[in-house]
């Protein structure tokens, strides 16, 4: 499979490790990145082949990945070559619905939307997919395979779905950074050293995470056998429950989607 990105950035970049540590062959990647910095930095570091604009042949690619911002895309779609219908087109563009983009390539209908994180840096990612009726078997295998080179996969049975995905895995890691931040001011606060606090966070996060997806209990009973009666957790817990945390974190989250409807509107 040869492809073509479209935006070199943070996500291409970890969709092209994932994919070049599961044996795709670097001559069968190339890039179009409009950032001079960025473009010389993938050529340095795969030495793949890094376009400036979309060649009209897509350079040979049989499948092309949109990785630009939603704000970039009208641009970048007035002059877009037309597709071959065999072409399968992947966009991870947070907002941007199948049928905007197939207006804006011209009725393409072999579309397929992914929606990765950044943990795919480390192949740790989670990946919502949406796939077009028309986009066959044979195309659908290969959208997963190549999102499955940088973490897990899991295909949604509506399009709508999508904007709950951004907001939950999507964008979710910013949520739990957010979370490791404010308890890494907690530990400075309480006067531990900076280090220290910076590790304690890292490796409680670390275990917990690990820790859930070990275990058949759901998140619920984890943290019950965490909190004894009468004890520190339950004196924690009674002030997030004051501070309305879960309501606000719940908040946070229908934002997040709401933003993801409206991205599809930016120009
Ligand atoms: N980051 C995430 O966690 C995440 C997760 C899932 C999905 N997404 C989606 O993935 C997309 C890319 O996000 P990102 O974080 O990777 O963004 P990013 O780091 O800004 O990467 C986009 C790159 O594309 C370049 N670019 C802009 N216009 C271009 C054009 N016409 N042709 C070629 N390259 C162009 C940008 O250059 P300039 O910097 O000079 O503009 C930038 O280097 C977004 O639509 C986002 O919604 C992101
Ligand atoms: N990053 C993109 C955003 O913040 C989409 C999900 C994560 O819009």
């Amino acid at each position: 499979m040869s492809i073509l990105f479209v935006g070199g950035g943070n996500m291409a970049a970890a969709l092209i490790g994932g994919l070049v540590s599961h044996g795709q062959a670097l001559s069968d990647i190339a890039v179009v990145e409009v950032n001079e910095v960025t473009a010389a930095q993938l050529g340095a570091r795969w030495g793949i082949r890094v376009y400036s604009t979309v060649p009209a042949d897509l350079g040979g690619a049989s499948t092309v990945v949109l990785a630009i911002k939603p704000q970039q895309m009208t641009e970048l779609l007035g002059h877009f070559p037309t597709l071959p219908g065999a072409t399968l087109l992947v966009s991870i563009v947070a907002g941007w619905t199948t049928s905007r983009l197939c207006a804006g390539l011209k009725g393409h209908l072999n579309l397929v939307r992914a929606m990765p994180n950044t943990p795919a840096l480390i192949q740790a990612g989670v990946t919502g997919l949406f796939a077009l009726p028309e986009v066959s078997e044979e195309d659908r295998a290969r959208v997963q395979a190549m999102m499955h080179a940088v973490g897990s996969v899991h295909w949604l049975t509506k399009e709508s779905q999508m904007d709950a995905v951004t907001a939950l895995s999507g964008s979710g890691p910013a949520y739990v950074f957010y979370l490791m931040e404010t308890l890494q001011q907690a530990a400075l606060d309480l006067e531990l050293p900076a280090e220290m606090g910076h590790a304690l966070v890292l490796e409680m996060v670390r275990g917990a995470a690990l820790l859930a997806c070990s275990e058949k209990d759901a998140p619920a009973r984890l943290r019950q056998r965490v909190t004894s009666p009468g004890g520190t957790t339950a004196a924690a817990l009674r002030v997030l429950e004051e501070g309305a945390w879960a309501q606000v974190l719940k908040q946070a989250v229908q934002a997040a989607a709401q933003r993801s409807r409206e991205l599809e509107d930016v120009v």
